[in-house]
């Protein structure tokens, strides 16, 4: 606060010093907006900071106890819908950061080109070969494989806690259709679904499937963002006022949860904007939002057994489980980066911010 009032008073003597000077009139121009600017910057820093949430009191509040009454399962089975030919990181990172925060159970749904690849990844996972793109789809074949993945996906569909759809999941037109009707099918079921990545794509070009949809999580980069603002807002991103932006843009589609994910994350429901910027790395290695949508699937879970368990009397000032979730998955991805970029500098990569997801929340709620 201090520096930036010293800041602000070493700039209004500059700007006093060279108008008064006979410097050109374009260098006048650039002097007020550069001053603009960092007014601007200042004020969003000071908006910013009042959104700042207690994370750590959250994650505190949702996280359960390892209670030995509790059997397989309480503690989340987490399933996510994404991985083709190309992509086939990103559906293991979800998944596995899923388990490594402390979920029972994690599933990828998955082409079957992509199945064998993750599986090999990880015998941890359970990898379910049932989506088909184009190019091994014959026109006359697609409704009836259409039927049969979604069949294969309902006969699990009950028993999850939460999707995350996206992540590796390509953009294949006949999968994106496939896919539509399983967000259908788990909308029906009041089963919460996280979006990122290639669902995302899907999302924002097809809002009707989560507008007005409570239990919806949106994780848009600063690119799916930009394109999801364009669509539903008919505007540009506007950096000037970016929480009243965010809120209006959940607002606009129904009160889906937003996480629009940067240097802070912000997070709004179209009720309240929330911002999160615990000290993460510097390191933009491709695969730390695929972290972030498998970390939200769990706590967002977590947050809802809470909320209904404390029956409206948490100490926690928000009650929405999606949001609260969005607020633990982001912290705890943001603590667990920079863990790992402490040890292991410019060649961090997403594996290790993996493998430092335990200890991050084991320092904000320890197991025993
Ligand atoms: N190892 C993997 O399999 C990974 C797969 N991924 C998947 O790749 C697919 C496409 O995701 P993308 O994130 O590439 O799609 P985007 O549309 O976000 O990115 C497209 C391009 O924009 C650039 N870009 C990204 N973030 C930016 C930023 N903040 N500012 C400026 N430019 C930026 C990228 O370099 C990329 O070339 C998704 O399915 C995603 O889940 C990613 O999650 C990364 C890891
Ligand atoms: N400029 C930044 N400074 C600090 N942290 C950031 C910055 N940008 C993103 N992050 C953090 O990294 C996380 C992932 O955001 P990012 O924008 O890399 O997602 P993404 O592009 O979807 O990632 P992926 O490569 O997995 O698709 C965010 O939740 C945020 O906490
Ligand atoms: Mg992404």
């Amino acid at each position: 606060m201090r520096d930036g009032m010293n800041y602000r008073i070493l700039l209004d003597s500059a700007k006093s010093c060279i108008l008064a000077s006979s410097v050109p009139r374009r260098q006048q121009f650039l002097i007020r907006c550069v001053g603009g600017s960092i007014d601007h910057r200042h004020r969003d820093m000071q908006a910013l900071r009042s959104l700042e949430v207690d994370s750590q009191t959250v994650i505190r509040a949702i996280t359960p106890a390892l209670d030995p009454t509790r059997h397989k399962g309480q503690a989340g089975n987490i399933a996510v819908i994404g991985g083709c030919r190309e992509y086939t990181g990103a559906p293991y990172f979800a998944a596995i950061s899923a388990l490594k925060i402390g979920a029972d159970l994690s599933h990828v749904f998955c082409t079957k080109d992509a199945a064998p690849v993750i599986k090999s990844y990880s015998p941890e996972l359970i990898v379910h070969p049932v989506l088909e793109e184009s190019y091994n789809v014959g026109e006359e074949h697609k409704s009836s494989i259409a039927s049969k993945v979604l069949a294969e996906v309902d006969k699990w569909l009950e028993r999850f806690d939460c999707l995350v759809v996206g992540p590796g999941l390509g953009r294949d037109p006949f999968l994106l259709d496939c896919v539509s009707e399983i967000m259908r099918h788990a909308r029906r079921s009041n089963i919460p679904i996280v979006i990122d990545g290639d669902g995302l794509f899907l999302v924002t070009n097809n809002l009707e499937l989560v507008s007005g949809y409570a239990l919806a999580v949106l994780t848009p980069n600063v690119n799916e963002y930009k394109r999801l603002v364009q669509k539903v807002l008919s505007s540009e991103v506007n950096d000037i006022d970016a929480p009243q932006q965010l809120l209006s843009l959940a607002k606009q589609i129904g009160g889906v949860t937003i996480l629009s994910k940067g240097n802070s994350d912000l997070i709004s429901d179209g009720d309240t904007v929330k911002s999160v910027s615990v000290y993460g790395s510097p390191r933009r290695c491709g695969g730390q939002g695929d972290i972030l949508s498998g970390s939200v699937a769990v706590f967002l879970s977590w947050a809802r057994q809470h909320i209904l368990a404390a029956d409206s009397n948490s100490n926690l000032s928000c009650k929405n489980p999606i949001v609260l979730g969005c607020i633990a998955g982001s912290a705890i991805l943001r603590k667990a980066a920079s863990l790992a970029f402490s040890n292991k500098k410019r060649s961090t990569v997403t594996g290790d911010i993996i493998e430092c997801l335990g200890r991050s929340l084991e320092d904000i709620s320890p197991a025993c």
